[in-house]
């Protein structure tokens, strides 16, 4: 057994918000990685990429999507940036794995300054966050078997397409 549905896609594009929406949908729980994360290393996102820096924070993530993937009938969504493990996409295959898409404008928006998003925290988050996309995006698309487009749309109309999808 796994998890029911895994959502990835860049920061802003829902993968919480959505997560938890659909699992309430689907009387499902959710397990979302970032959380995971903090409740197994005890410390929050930030705290570990500032006093341990990112390779760590990977290296727990890592740990904590191959915990979710063993979860039953669960709604899981992972960190932004799981993708960039190979481990990780390894372990998503035969996975049900929807991509939320956002375009760059929108995510910038819905990021805000980057407050609890450590690498978008910089002077300069649009371009941090088109360089974001411009590496990842060949990534999220390489695990996905399912792609939904969240521009424009509610985060309620965005449940309905990926229920729709599914
Ligand atoms: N479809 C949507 N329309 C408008 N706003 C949205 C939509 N989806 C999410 N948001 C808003 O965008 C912000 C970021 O959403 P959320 O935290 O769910 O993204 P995330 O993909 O989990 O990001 P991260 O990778 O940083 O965890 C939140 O304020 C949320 O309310
Ligand atoms: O896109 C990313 O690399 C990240 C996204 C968040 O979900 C967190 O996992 C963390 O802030 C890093
Ligand atoms: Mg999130």
């Amino acid at each position: 057994m796994s998890p029911r549905v895994v959502l990835v896609g860049p920061p802003g594009a829902g993968k919480t918000t959505i997560g938890r929406k659909l699992a309430a949908r689907l009387e499902l729980r959710l397990v979302d990685t970032d959380q995971l994360v903090e409740l197994q290393s005890g410390r929050t996102v930030p705290e570990i990429f500032t006093t341990d820096g990112e390779a760590t924070f990977r290296a727990l993530e890592e740990r904590a999507v191959l915990d979710a993937l063993d979860e039953d009938e669960a709604v899981v969504s992972l960190g932004g940036g799981a993708v960039l493990s190979e481990r990780t996409r390894a372990a998503l295959a035969g996975h049900t794995v929807v991509f939320l898409a956002v375009g760059m404008a929108e995510g910038v928006r819905r990021t805000g300054m980057g407050v609890g998003r450590p690498l978008l925290a910089g002077i300069n988050p649009r371009a941090t966050f088109k360089a974001m996309l411009d590496a990842r995006l060949g990534l999220y698309r390489e695990v996905a078997t399912i792609e939904v487009v969240t521009d424009g749309r509610s985060p309620a109309a965005v449940v309905d397409a990926v229920l729709a999808a599914l």
